[in-house]
Parts: structure tokens; sequence; C-alpha cells
């Protein structure tokens, strides 16, 4: 199968960030072109680029395009722009650690070519390299993650996903959704469900979207009904992806998945977290150190341009839930699956 969707990749030109708008999907697929800071941020913010690898593609080359240009002869005047540019993109979303991970390897590069004495423009050349290699190695490590999960994956399973990570919030397959294709390839027959992924519709917006146009087996399921198709016997594992891992295992997920593990638990259902290893964070040592986006009420009063609750009602929107590491079965990177206990298992990945 050949991917036909990147959600953020620069023009021909490589002059503007090009991304595909996922706030107007599954009605619209419109492209955009970008070469303002204040609108990349605005992007990213207001999810028109989203799932934790894209955000980090799109900022490594919102990044340079930025920095591209700013005229100057000096290196140290091309610094200041870079950490100014970088600061900001980061301020964008919280949770996805990928965000600051990109930033910071493209921070990296510039000091490694600064510190070889290497003129503007070539520490411009090598930031455009830099921002193409963390989009090639994210596919490379989407197919890794992909024929990992699918050792623990049998033909004709049923498996339920929350959320999309899928091809839409990675450059290659997705981290949860790269086993699905690869098994579609294969002939394994999955059987995928879909949680609908209340309250901006991920999964049925954008993970039924991209299956369904691939050609795979996908039902969509509104949240609250997760329990009931586990009853039903519909489901031999969970896949999903994750926008923070902390040392510990602890992994911060859309809104809505702790719900789901906790229920897979009851059932006995398998929960495995699909991530590359820039989602795990040594930093954070616990879900507890995560920060959980906040988001704007009205995405529930006013979902999607209609009144669904009264207008000066309180809500609360939390963006993100962390699951705690007692209820994931398994961690599968592109170096391969961690089974508890995680803080061992993610030391030895670094
Ligand atoms: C491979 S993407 C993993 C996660 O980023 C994904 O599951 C998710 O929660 C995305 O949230 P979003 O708010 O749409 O950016």
């Amino acid at each position: 199968m050949t991917k036909s969707i990147i959600p953020a990749k620069l023009n021909k030109t490589k002059d503007k960030l090009v991304l595909l708008d996922q706030t107007l999907l599954p009605e619209k697929e419109k492209y955009l072109e970008l070469d303002q800071r204040e609108d990349i941020w605005e992007a990213i913010k207001n999810l028109r680029v989203r799932g934790a690898p894209a955000i980090g593609i799109a900022a490594a080359f919102g990044l340079y395009v930025c920095l591209n240009q700013y005229q100057t002869d000096s290196v140290s005047e091309l610094r200041k722009e870079l950490k100014e540019i970088s600061n900001y993109l980061a301020t964008s979303r919280p949770t996805a650690v990928n965000l600051f991970w990109a930033l910071k390897r493209m921070e990296k590069r510039f000091e490694a070519e600064a510190s070889a004495d290497k003129s503007v423009k070539a520490i411009k050349e090598a930031l455009l390299e830099e921002s193409n290699n963390i989009l090639k190695e994210d596919q490379k490590m989407d197919q890794a993650i992909g024929e990992h999960a699918l050792k623990l994956l049998k033909p004709g399973m049923g498996l339920l996903t929350h959320c999309n990570a899928g091809g839409l919030a990675t450059s290659g397959y997705g981290t949860a959704e790269a086993p699905m294709y690869l098994g579609f390839d294969r002939g394994y027959d999955f059987k995928i469900y879909a949680d609908e992924t209340r309250p901006l519709l991920q999964g049925s917006r954008l993970t039924a979207f991209e299956l369904n146009k691939a050609g795979l087996d996908v039902t969509v399921i509104t949240d609250n009904m997760a329990a009931q198709v586990m009853k039903e016997g519909k489901i031999d594992a969970v896949l999903v992806g994750s926008d923070r891992i902390a040392a510990n295992g602890d992994a911060a997920n859309k809104i809505g998945t702790l719900g789901v593990a906790i229920l897979a638990k009851e059932y006995q259902i398998p929960v495995y977290f699909l991530a590359p290893t820039s989602t795990i964070d040594l930093q954070t040592k616990t879900g507890a150190d995560i920060e959980i986006e906040l988001r704007d009420g009205e995405e529930i009063r006013n979902g999607f341009g209609r009144r669904t609750a009264p207008h000066s009602v309180k809500v609360y929107n939390p963006a993100f839930d962390v699951t705690p590491a007692s209820y994931i079965t398994a961690i599968i990177t592109e170096k391969g699956i961690i089974k508890p206990p995680f803080k061992k298992g993610i030391k030895g990945l670094f």
C-alpha cells in the first residue's frame, strides 16, 4: 500500500509549510501553505495539524521556513531568531512531547553547525536537512512499530482504537494504525472499531476517514459504546497512540483513553500503547508530571457549529488523560515491545 496523505511537509520551493487542514475532514481535503510563525502556531493550536509526531514534524519545518526568511550574516543573530521562533511555537500545545523534542533537535543541530564555524547559509541548509530527517525517520519508525505490534496480533482479531494515531498523525502509517495497515496488506482481515472520540471527533472524522479510504474494515462507535462492544466479545486488543510516555510507563493520550483502558482491564483485553521513542520523555518521571492541555469550553458548548449546551454553562475540557502503567499491557516503539516493569524497559531503550 502506498501512503497518499502526508499531513505536514514542505512545498516544492521549500519556502512554505504545507498542511492538510484536518479540521475540515472528512468533508474537504484542503491544503494550507504557511510561512508566517503566527499562522503556523495557529494551525497547531487549532488542530489543523495534530497528532504528536505530526505536530513535531510541522514545528520543525515551520521553524526552518520562518528562520530561512531571516536575512543576516551573523550566526549569533540567527541563533537569537531561532530561539524566538522556537520558544513561540513551543507555546502552541503543552502535552505532546514530540513538539518540544523536534524543536530541541533543530536547536541542537544549529549548535553543532555553529560550533563547526559554518556560515549562516550552511546552517540554514543543515536545518532543512534536519527537518527532512525528522520526517523520514518518522516514516521508518511507523513501519518498525507496525512490524513489532503485528507479532502480538492474530488474523481476524477485533481491534479498538481511540482518537487518531494513523497516517494523519504521522508522516507514515501512524503508530496504533501501522499494524492495521501492515495486517491489511498481509490478509489479516482485522475488524477495526474506531471510537468517535468526543469532543473533536478525531476517531470518526479522521481514523474512519483514512482507514475507510484505504479499504480497511472499520466501524465507528460512540465513546460510550466501548463497554458494550467489549462485553459482546468483539474486541481482542486495544491499540492506541500516545502524546507523552513518562519514565515509569504512565502514558498520556486523547481524553477517553483512560476509560477505555479501565474497561479493557475488566474484560481482560490487552491494551497496547504504540509510539516512537520521541514520545518517551525521561524528564517526566510519572504521569502526574504531564501537563494536560485544557481547551476552550466552546468546543463542547458549540461543537461543530451547533449549540449543544447553554452558552453560559461552565465546561471542563481537558484534551488528554493519563493511563497509569498498571493498565498497560505493553508499550511498542520502533525499537521493540516493552512489557512491565516499564521503568526498566524504558531506561534500556536510551
Ligand atoms: C500517533 S498520534 C498519538 C496521539 O497524538 C493521538 O492519539 C492523540 O491523542 C492526538 O490528539 P490531538 O488532540 O488530535 O492532537
